[in-house]
């Protein structure tokens, strides 16, 4: 396999391993390296008080191009990111599976870039998060849900943002994962989601209410009309904005 995926930009670092920026703490890198034991932390919890997962370093989501996914470029006008690219399952994806990784450089508050559309929050509460906007791997290429016309699961996400112990490179990282196979966060069923992407289905996480609130404070600062949000639906994102896996 070649050492990029197809249509990589050529001039943007492609990750095969997370980046550690230089703020990190000894704390931070500490709990980055902390594999979960039957003696968890609560920040190895997840919403559900569910351990932390541990990927083993043979999964084909932490392999460097991921042979699960494709990078394609948006040809549909309709598409709110027409003209940008989107990320799409390369294989049938079973609900609850871990898709790819997503690369960035992991770093804390203090050194966030405010321009960033790649910026996700690993551990709020540690203060860890992972920009791949100058740097990344595939995972960057996920959009978001809203607005993109005939999906299977029209008006939802098929995957959303968790984090992992990735013993690819023995640290937590924050992957994207086909929804189902379970509980939702907090334990609640999402309504009519059966979970599983097919075959060349565009993958779609939620970025989140806070990201496109964001996005919309910021076209009114500058009275442009831009590409934001595209549209309600139905879909509850009451427990979006909680912490974890959201672009911030
Ligand atoms: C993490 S990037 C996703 C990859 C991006 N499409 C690309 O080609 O680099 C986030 C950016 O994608 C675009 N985007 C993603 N989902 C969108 C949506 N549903 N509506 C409008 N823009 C979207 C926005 O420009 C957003 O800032």
């Amino acid at each position: 396999m070649s050492s990029r995926p197809k249509n990589w930009p050529p001039s943007l670092p492609y990750f095969k391993a997370p980046q550690h920026g230089k703020d990190l703490t000894p704390t931070q890198l500490q709990f980055l390296r902390t594999k979960p034991t039957t003696t968890t932390t609560q920040s190895q919890l997840d919403d559900d008080g569910n351990t932390l997962p541990v990927v083993p370093a043979s999964s084909p989501a932490t392999e460097t191009p991921c042979p699960r996914v494709k990078i394609l470029p948006i040809t549909d006008p309709l598409h709110p990111a027409y003209g940008q690219f989107g990320l799409f399952a390369a294989t049938n994806i079973s609900p609850g599976e871990l898709i790819v990784a997503y690369l960035g450089r992991l770093h804390g508050r203090g050194t966030t870039s405010e321009e960033s559309d790649y910026d996700i929050w690993l551990e709020r509460e540690m203060d860890v998060a992972a920009d791949a906007a100058l740097g990344g791997n595939e995972g960057r290429f996920v959009n978001d849900y809203r607005g993109v016309p005939c999906g299977r699961e029209k008006g939802r996400p098929n995957a959303r943002f968790g984090n992992a112990f990735c013993e690819r490179w023995g640290e937590v990282c924050v992957g994207v994962w086909a929804v189902g196979g379970g509980a939702g966060k907090k334990g609640k069923k999402k309504k009519g989601v059966e979970g599983g992407i097919r075959k060349g289905e565009e993958i779609l996480v939620s970025y989140g209410k806070g990201f496109w609130e964001e996005r919309r404070r910021e076209e009114g600062d500058h009275g442009g009309e831009g590409d934001g949000d595209a549209g309600g639906d139905d879909y509850d994102e009451n427990d979006d904005d909680d912490g974890e896996g959201q672009l911030s």
